[in-house]
């Protein structure tokens, strides 16, 4: 929302209906309080479908593959691939991230989130940026809205970026916020150099090569965001976070000690149990396009629960925005030798382009990939 607009924020009101900037927020805090949800925060059946008992993620060790123990690093390697392959998730420990910068920010968020309503309106998401605050995206979207009030921020891997976190955290919330900035900025640095370790783990895993797959990453970015997903009422009849597979080519995510992530694999549902220290990794569909659909965008989701709160840290790692996304050549062998040849799963694109789409044209969903293949080869070709 602009500084200076006139439109009062009626705090009272259930709704704060914004028309300069045509928002609707809904006031989190009378929100939980009501009985029923508003039909709009309501998910289909199906989508809401219950999960059945725990996925078996594999939880892997990169204490070895950090410091390039050759029999750790196969065995790491090989747990990814299978997983990878079979549903895009999973877990890993010794991760190298500071500890205290790991605590910090899972415990930061509830200082985010307690704000009053009208500061939290002040940093809400403007319109064409994904930077800010949102709750239930209401500002976006009018039906199956997620009952989760999200704070997001952008992360690029370059050098000259640096600081830019704690700077954006200070413009939208203020000097009482300098510390959080700090604890997400530093919580942003651990995260590119272990995405780096990731795309190493991934590329080995795929092609044998780590290198290829990190330098594709060095300069990437990512788009960082705090979840906090309220007790609610009628549980059973919303979701935290809708079915959907990430779009970005993959996900690090530390949720707290509550449950709530559940996977789609094997024609079911399954939870993902919290591991105390584990960060989740998870496949999305820039990979899947870059691994020539070898591993999996899986299928997930975030449910909510009647009595407890649950927070998680979403950074999602892609590749710089003009960068075409294709896969290394040796993934391409066995084609007519072009490189772009009929092994092709899927044609070139940038991470601009398929951001562009899950922001404007199509909510990011199980299906996003397929829809933007099929809108890229009906789209005009720029001259
Ligand atoms: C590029 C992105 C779109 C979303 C944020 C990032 C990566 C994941 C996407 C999202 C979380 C997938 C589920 C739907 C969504 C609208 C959400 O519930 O937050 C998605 C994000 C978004 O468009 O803001
Ligand atoms: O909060 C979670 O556990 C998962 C959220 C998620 O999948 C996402 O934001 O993309
Ligand atoms: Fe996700």
């Amino acid at each position: 929302m602009e500084s200076g607009d006139a439109t009062p924020c009626r705090l009272g009101n259930f709704v704060v209906d914004d028309t300069v900037a045509r928002m609707r927020l809904y006031n989190p805090s009378i929100l939980i309080k009501q009985p029923k949800i508003p039909l709009a925060f309501a998910w289909p059946a199906d989508d809401r479908r219950a999960a059945v008992g725990n996925l078996d993620v594999p939880v892997i060790d990169l204490s070895g593959f950090r410091h390039r123990d050759e029999a750790a690093e196969r065995r790491a390697a090989e747990h990814v691939r299978a997983a990878c392959r079979e549903h895009g998730f999973f877990q890993v420990i010794n991760h190298g991230v500071d500890a205290e910068i790991y605590v910090a920010a899972i415990n930061a968020i509830n200082g985010l989130f307690d704000l009053p309503f009208d500061k939290k309106v002040e940093a809400g998401q403007r319109k064409g940026r994904m930077e800010g605050y949102a709750v239930g995206h209401s500002d976006r979207f009018s039906e199956k809205l997620p009952w989760k009030e999200t704070f997001t921020f952008v992360h690029g891997f370059k050098e000259d970026e640096a600081g830019a976190v704690e700077r954006y955290f200070q413009s939208a919330l203020g000097p009482d916020f300098q510390q959080t900035g700090r604890i997400y900025q530093s919580y942003c640095e651990e995260m590119k150099e272990l995405s780096l370790v990731i795309a190493e783990l991934l590329g080995m895993s795929l092609a044998g090569d780590r290198r290829w797959y990190r330098e594709f990453f060095e300069d990437g970015k990512a788009v960082a965001r705090c979840n906090y997903y309220p007790p609610c009422k009628e549980a059973e009849l919303t979701l935290g976070t809708g079915p959907h597979a990430d779009p970005n080519a993959f996900t690090i995510l530390q949720q707290d000690e509550v449950s709530g992530l559940d996977v789609f694999t094997g024609g079911r549902w399954s939870s993902v149990r919290p591991v105390s220290g584990a960060l989740i990794i998870n496949v999305g569909d820039t990979f899947e396009a870059l691994s020539n659909g070898e591993y999996k965008s899986c299928l997930h989701r975030a449910v909510v629960n009647p009595d407890k709160e649950r927070r998680s840290i979403a950074y999602f790692v892609s590749p710089r925005h003009d960068k075409v996304v294709r896969p290394p050549p040796e993934l391409l062998a066995g084609g007519d030798g072009d490189g772009n040849g009929d092994r092709r799963k899927y044609p070139d694109f940038t991470w601009l382009q398929l951001l562009e789409f899950t922001q404007t044209r199509h909510r990011a969903d199980g299906e996003t990939l397929r829809f933007f293949v099929n809108y890229l080869s009906s789209a005009p070709v720029a001259n």
